[in-house]
């Protein structure tokens, strides 16, 4: 279902059962008729949240932070795992606030999620419904003696679990969102991203309001950019089913 007020049949009605009205004249009344019995169905639904941008990071990366910078959305920020359970949406203004698109926080993953480590597959599905991805890396981790994994192995973990998960899922369009740059030497850690990734890489801190302007500036371009490939995608479809 994905679309408002669209109906589906899951289950069909039994037939009719004939009541005296149908019965030939002359014949008793009160013996209608019963109808067949109707379908039997168990139906489990699950809501996929759907957006137009993914924030997709391991825990602690800063999505929530950054979330809370560009939208009027509220998730809750902590310094540990998995604070965010469920996907949080908010609403960011693009184009100088002439447009809005959805950009969905989701729990943190962790390296073996597609196998439904962590939150996984509770997460995993929303993911799937995005256009593109933001992946929110954090500059501060794994860098000289600092704990945690260094952004680009971050990067890698990411992309690895939803190809793992859906084959392919990390080729749609994306960029990677270097965190917490306030914090000392992350200048460092952004040049070796850059060098370690062919996605366009933008740098911010939520905290201190750096770089957020050039972020919803290519947020838009990767927008137009997922846009245009999926109506490349579609018109494709058209001329395969003409052939
Ligand atoms: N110094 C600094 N700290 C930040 C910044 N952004 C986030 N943090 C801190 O990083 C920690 C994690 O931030 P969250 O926004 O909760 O991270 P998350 O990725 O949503 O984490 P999960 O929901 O657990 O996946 C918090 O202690 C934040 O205050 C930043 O720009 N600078
Ligand atoms: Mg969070």
């Amino acid at each position: 279902m994905d679309e408002h007020k669209k109906r589906i049949l899951l289950s069909k009605g039994g037939r009719g059962g004939k009541g005296n009205r149908a019965k030939p004249r002359g014949e008793l009344a009160g013996t209608a008729d019963k109808g067949a019995d109707g379908g039997k169905l168990t139906v489990v639904l699950e809501l996929k949240s759907v957006a137009d941008l993914g924030l997709v990071g391991l825990p602690n990366a800063g999505k929530s932070t950054l979330l809370r910078a560009i939208s009027d959305a509220r998730p809750n920020v902590a310094d540990y795992a998995f604070t965010t359970m469920s996907p949080q949406l908010g609403a960011v203004k693009l184009d100088g606030g002439l447009s809005s698109v959805t950009v969905a926080d989701i729990p943190g993953l962790i390296k073996g999620a597609h196998e439904n480590r962590g939150l996984g597959h509770n997460f995993l599905r929303h993911v799937e419904r995005c256009a593109a991805f933001l992946f929110v890396v954090d500059l501060s981790s794994g860098m000289g003696d600092r704990p945690g994994m260094r952004p680009w192995e971050a990067l890698k973990v990411l992309r690895a679990e939803l190809d793992a998960y859906l084959p392919g899922l990390s080729n749609r369009p994306a960029i990677v969102v270097g965190t917490k740059t306030d914090v000392a030497r992350t200048s460092k850690a952004a040049e070796a991203l850059r060098r370690r990734t062919d996605l366009p890489v933008v740098c911010v801190s939520a905290n201190a309001s750096e770089g957020i302007d050039a972020l919803l500036s290519a947020t838009e371009d990767l927008l137009e950019r997922a846009k245009r490939e999926r109506d490349e995608g579609e018109a494709r479809d058209v001329v395969d089913v003409e052939l």
